[in-house]
């Protein structure tokens, strides 16, 4: 079977353009030194913990580096308190070294913490400023959020452990050859023979593990997106008996991270051995000329001994430097989507603040007023004041358009060449309800999506209070228009922070708890929920299982009630309640929608009928406006049409037996009447 798979397909930048296709070796080197900058970037605010645990780490060294040299100096003491004097000497130097590694060690790690804990709090301020569009285009919410756990663990271990232990074997490395060249420098000569071959098998084996690696973490995050979505709808799966399927799925995916997986295993393995061998080669080669030196008597037996200590140190060195530039290339490559992600958003945050506020269409906004909107309404008082007092409208406001669409066309970013919406014009005033009608695709919901901002229209504009949307703070418009739609979002948590979360932090707590429960009155909530044991304490469960679809759209009605806005949006509020709870629904709306601006997307007759207008949605155009009366005169009208067929729809189902009814294809419920 083949799975769907979704690659972590990020947007490009500059630095990551290598992705092995480009042949110039040259470049490779420089893109790694490219991976290796951000990396550091990303550190940068830790640098007085870096420098000190440099500081530590070439002590360290230097007292690595004098061990082999005291050993020999030891081995050539003349007397008994000579010789107990070098070894006390040697002693206190490994101490110092044992806490110069301490320090190193706790100031690395603590570091690579705080970068770590920085990095993760960037990225999902990242992802949470992208525009809808975005998830839209990247579809792999696994991958995303595999990238704050996982990615950044890898940015972690690179920085915090890789790092620094390829620096130390490196001055190791380098320092123990100067000592050599110092003691027999054409012992030296001899042994440094193998060192080109490991650089360049060095440097060719970092390119290909980090693109191994890149390609190992994008295939786990499709794995964790399959694990995920299996998991997170286990219901269905059981329902429809798709346990197999989405074993299968996770398997698929699986089974492709294995497969990277294993190529890299078999990089590493590879390099890993073969740089040992060349270091255990290097060995043989001073053993064999030191043993000549020796034989010469070019060579004391002290000397032999510290040439041979450092040459196993450096070849340990070498090694171990290997490995862990290996592995630090592995962990910055699987991690280099989501450095560019937080570094580009660094870039995009430090060039907005200069930038003045956006305008889209100098035409729009000539026909702009300069009204100063309302802020958002962020203390309780005014909410919990405005939740008794309907809005009132004068009759001069409601003559003024509230909100404008002039001439829209829009097309989602994820399909640009299939039009949505196509040059669509309307007004609607102040206290008005308008219900949007129409067939399934017509873009009734897509209206709704554009007056709240989540896409920008393709041309034309829409004003709020005549003013462009497009030049309004995304915060003050969704302060302005408050949504219930069909499926309610419920976050985990008790059902009170579901509802406080509508008012902002800086409410004092007494105020909110008050504000809370008045408003879960209004929704027709309050009953049910000191019915329960730990009432507005309840844990509510992911995503709100715990509860019935009637009472998490309570929730979402008490949650706008605290919001107070000026223009609420119901999309299909309804057309998931039974006949009771949408009663319940209409009850507590009627109180919240007073005197408000209402636009809904409807489908029941007895919904549309309330509102004051009707506009009739066809294929991404508005067909036909006006009141449910004055439509229903035209005979060959879409929407007499469309209530007639829901008519006769509603009546046959009536007539048909129980059964019939359920095996229905359309969702229709009996108590339905859909338009
Ligand atoms: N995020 C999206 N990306 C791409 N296309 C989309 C997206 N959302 C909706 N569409 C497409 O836009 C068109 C209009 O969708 P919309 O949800 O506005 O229709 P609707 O009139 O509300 O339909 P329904 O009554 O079935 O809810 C449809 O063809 C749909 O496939």
């Amino acid at each position: 079977m083949r799975a769907l798979y979704y690659p972590r397909s990020l947007p490009s930048s500059s630095a990551s353009a290598d992705t092995g296709s480009d042949p110039a070796i040259k470049s490779r080197v420089k893109s790694s030194f490219s991976l290796f900058k951000r990396c550091m970037l990303l550190c940068r605010p830790e640098w007085h913990l870096l420098l000190m645990g440099l500081f530590a780490l070439l002590l360290s060294v230097a007292v690595n580096l004098y061990v082999p040299l005291s050993v020999g100096i030891l081995i050539d003491a003349k007397s008994e308190s000579e010789l107990g004097a070098r070894a006390g000497i040697l002693a206190i130097v490994l101490s110092v070294g044992a806490v110069c590694t301490a320090v190193r060690g706790f100031l690395f790690a603590y570091a690579g913490e705080r970068t770590t804990a920085h990095v993760r709090s960037l990225l999902i301020s990242s992802f949470l400023s992208k525009p809808v569009s975005y998830f839209d285009t990247h579809p792999n919410a696994g991958g995303l959020s595999s990238m704050v756990s996982v990615d950044t663990a890898l940015l972690r271990a690179a920085t915090s452990l890789h790092l620094p232990m390829a620096v130390r074997f490196a001055i190791q490395a380098v320092g123990g050859i100067c000592i050599l060249l110092y003691i027999s420098w054409t012992l030296a000569l001899v042994m440094s023979s193998v060192f080109p071959v490991l650089a360049l098998a060095g440097i060719v084996y970092s390119m290909v593990v980090r693109k191994l690696s890149r390609s190992y973490q994008s295939s786990v995050a499709s794995a964790n997106f399959y694990a995920e979505e299996s998991l997170s709808n286990v219901r269905f799966l059981k329902a429809f008996s798709l346990e197999k399927l989405a074993q299968d799925r996770c398997d698929v995916a699986t089974g492709v991270s294995y497969l990277w997986g294993k190529k890299m295993a078999v990089a590493v393995g590879t390099f890993q051995g073969g740089a040992e061998w060349l270091s255990y080669m290097s060995i043989v080669l001073v053993f064999w000329y030191g043993a000549k030196l020796l034989r010469d008597g070019n060579l004391s037996v002290g000397d032999l001994t510290s040439f041979v200590l450092y040459a196993v140190l450096i070849a340990h060195a070498l090694g171990a430097l290997s490995h862990q530039a290996g592995d630090f290339m592995r962990n910055v490559g699987g991690a280099e989507d989501m450095m560019d992600i937080v570094l580009d958003s660094q870039t995009q945050n430090a060039r907005q603040q200069d930038k003045e506020p956006r305008v889209r269409s100098a035409a729009c906004d000539a026909e702009a007023g300069n009204f100063l909107l309302e802020g958002p309404s962020t203390t309780t008082t005014t909410a919990a004041a405005r939740l008794s007092s309907p809005r009132s409208s004068t009759s001069e406001d409601r003559a003024a358009p509230q909100i404008e669409m002039l001439s829209v066309r829009f097309a989602y970013p994820s399909r640009p060449n299939v039009p949505v919406l196509q040059d669509v014009s309307l007004e609607i005033r102040k206290g008005e309800v308008v219900a949007l009608v129409g067939a399934s695709g017509g873009g009734k919901s897509t209206i709704l999506h554009l007056l709240l901002r989540l896409y920008n229209p393709s041309s034309g504009c829409i004003l709020l209070d005549g003013r462009n949307i497009a030049t309004i703070e995304e915060k003050t418009i969704r302060s302005r228009i408050g949504i219930v739609s069909q499926d309610s979002t419920i976050l985990s948590g008790t059902i009170a922070d579901n509802i406080r979360c509508a008012l902002s932090s800086s409410a004092a707590s007494g105020q909110v708890e008050e504000a809370v429960v008045q408003a879960a009155k209004i929704a027709q909530l309050h009953d049910f929920v000191i019915s329960l044991p730990d009432q507005y304490n309840t844990v509510v469960g992911p995503r709100g299982v715990q509860l019935s679809g009637g009472q998490k759209q309570r929730i979402a009605i008490a949650r706008l009630i605290l919001r107070n806005p000026d223009v609420i949006l119901l999309d299909e509020a309804t057309s998931s309640l039974d006949a009771e709870a949408e009663h319940a629904f209409q009850e507590a709306m009627s109180q919240v929608t007073k005197g408000r601006t209402v636009i809904m997307v409807a489908h029941r007759l007895s919904t549309v009928q309330m509102a004051d207008r009707v506009i009739v949605l066809d294929k991404g155009m508005i067909a036909e406006e006006g009141t449910h009366d004055s439509l229903m005169q035209n005979a060959h009208g879409i929407y007499r049409n469309l209530v007639e067929k829901q008519t006769i729809r509603h009546t046959v189902r009536q007539l048909e037996p129980l059964d019939a009814v359920s095996v229905s294809a359309s969702p229709v419920s009996c108590a339905d009447n859909r338009v």
